[in-house]
Order: structure tokens, then C-alpha cells, then sequence
């Protein structure tokens, strides 16, 4: 019997929840393609000597994933560098810090084009790759507990969110047939670059000091602690694993108990 390798993509992977998961699901055996935009690529160079170091291969795959040709080219340079091609982790995405009455169509049009129509590309690419490759596949999407929420002051950014939500719920009904399992994480407040911006900008906007609206946002988590990259990437080692295989359509809130279903 041949036994093949197993192969996963991120976006983002450079820095933050991405590097986490990457660096989680090498742990777990996978081959990682480390993508995420060509500026990023020092700190994926960073990434990947780290996944080597637990004995998996990876490689850099630059694509901006707002562009639906990059996330098609990224997949097939993975499959192609790392022979196969198993999940994919739509994780890269932005914040904004704007109240609704103040949000430009530029900013509109951009954070639906990282968060949202990403998305969409990730699941078309991976599709086509599982169905050339002759596998079923794992997807798997960031959502938030923005997704669940709307958060003010994060209007556009839950917006994207609650659309990530319905399109796994979407994807996962129309690819069950393909036994094609898509479901997505929805973290809580988590100790990143992205949290980095959103203390900054809420301080400009409401006065208060840089690390309060931080602290204020922790502060509400039942488990007492700022959320890690590892606590997230835990869930998507499940999603990304066998024992979810009769899992589908889920969003699984990991936010130390900020929000109850
Ligand atoms: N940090 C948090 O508290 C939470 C984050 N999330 C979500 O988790 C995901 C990862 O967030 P973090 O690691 O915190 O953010 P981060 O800002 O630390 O990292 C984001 C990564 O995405 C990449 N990226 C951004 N735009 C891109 C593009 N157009 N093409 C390719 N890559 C791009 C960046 O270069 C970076 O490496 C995002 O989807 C975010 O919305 C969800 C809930 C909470
Ligand atoms: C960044 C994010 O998703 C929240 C709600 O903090």
C-alpha cells in the first residue's frame, strides 16, 4: 500500500492564529504550506524553520488572498511542492475599528474582499484540487465570535464575520455529497496583531489608554486569561483530523466563555 502525505494549507500563516495552527497541525503529521502575502515572507521563512524542526516539510506559497487567481495558484504550488493535498485553513483576514456611520465603500469593499470573497476562493480552489487529487478534503474557516455578535465599533469586521458563518454553513450542505466536511473556529479576544490594531484604534476613538479596551475585553473571559494562537489552533487540529469526520457546518465558539449557544 502506498502511504501518501498529508497536506495542509494556511493563509496567514506568517504571524499569529495562522503560525499557531500551522505550526500545530505539522505536529500532527501534516505537510504545511505556509501562505500568506509576499511580505510576510521573512516571518514565513521564521514559520517553516520551525515546522522543520518538528520534522514535517513546508514551503512559502505568497498569495494575496483577496484574488481569487493567487488562491487557485497558491493550492496548485502546494499539491505541486508538497505531493498532496488534504485541508485548508481559510485563516488570513483584517480588522477595522469604525462605527458604521463612518465606514468608506473603500473599506467596505476591502475588508469583504480579505475576510469574505477569500473564503469563497479557498473553498473553490480546495474543491478542485480534491476533486483532481481523487480525495475528500477538510475546510475550514476563521469566523469569530464576531460572527455570532455583532461588536460595535467592528461593524464591517462582525459583517464579514457573520457572512463567513453562513457560507461554511452553506459549503459544508453542498460538498457533504463529496465528503467534503467545512466547518470554521470563532475565537474569543486572542493575543495577536490584529488585537494589537484593535486596542489602538479604540483608544483614539474613545479615550481611553492603550491596553484599557484590552484589558476591559479579557476582563469578561469566564477562564480568567487572554485567549493563545495554541487554543485556537486546537479546535482546528480537530477539524483538520479524523475524529471530525461526522462533523459539518459547525462554528465552535473557542473564546474561553465570552458567548454560550
Ligand atoms: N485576534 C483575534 O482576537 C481574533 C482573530 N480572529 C480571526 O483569526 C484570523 C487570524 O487573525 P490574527 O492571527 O489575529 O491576525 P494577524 O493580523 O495577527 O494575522 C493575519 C495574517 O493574515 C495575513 N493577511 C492579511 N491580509 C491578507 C491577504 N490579503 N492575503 C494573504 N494574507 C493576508 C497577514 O499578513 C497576517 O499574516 C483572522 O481571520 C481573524 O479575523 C477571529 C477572532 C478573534
Ligand atoms: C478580532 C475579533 O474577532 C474580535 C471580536 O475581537
Amino acid at each position: 500500500m502506498t502511504v501518501t502525505n498529508k497536506v495542509a494549507l494556511v493563509t496567514g500563516a506568517g504571524q499569529g492564529i495562522g503560525r499557531g495552527i500551522a505550526l500545530r497541525l505539522a505536529q500532527d503529521g501534516f505537510d504545511i504550506a505556509v501562505a500568506d502575502l509576499a511580505v510576510q515572507a521573512e516571518k514565513a521563512a521564521g514559520v517553516i524553520t520551525e515546522i522543520e524542526a518538528l520534522g514535517r516539510a513546508a514551503v512559502f506559497v505568497s498569495v494575496d488572498v483577496s484574488q481569487r487567481d493567487d488562491v487557485f495558484a497558491a493550492v496548485d504550488a502546494a499539491a505541486q511542492r508538497l505531493g498532496g493535498f488534504d485541508v485548508i485553513v481559510n485563516n488570513a483576514g483584517i480588522a477595522q475599528v469604525t462605527p458604521l456611520s463612518e465606514i468608506t465603500e473603500d473599506e467596505l469593499d476591502s475588508i469583504f474582499r480579505i475576510n469574505v470573497n477569500s473564503v469563497i476562493w479557498g473553498i473553490q480552489a480546495a474543491v478542485a484540487k480534491f476533486d483532481e487529487l481523487g480525495r475528500p478534503g477538510k475546510i475550514i474557516n476563521a469566523a469569530s465570535i464576531a460572527s455570532i455578535q455583532g461588536f460595535p465599533i467592528l461593524g464591517a469586521y462582525s459583517a464579514s464575520k457573520f457572512a463567513v458563518r453562513g457560507i461554511t454553513q452553506v459549503a459544508a450542505q453542498e460538498l457533504a455529497p463529496k465528503n467534503i466536511t467545512v466547518n470554521a473556529y470563532a475565537p474569543g479576544i486572542v493575543g495577536t496583531g490584529m488585537w494589537d490594531l484593535i486596542d489602538e484604534k479604540l483608544s483614539v476613538i474613545n479615550g481611553k489608554p492603550r491596553g484599557q479596551n484590552l484589558k476591559e475585553n479579557v476582563d469578561g473571559i469566564a477562564l480568567g486569561r487572554i485567549e493563545t494562537p495554541e487554543d485556537v489552533a486546537k479546535v482546528v487540529s480537530f477539524f483538520a483530523g479524523p475524529d471530525s469526520d461526522y462533523v459539518t457546518g459547525q462554528v465552535l465558539l473557542v473564546d474561553g466563555g465570552m458567548l454560550y449557544n
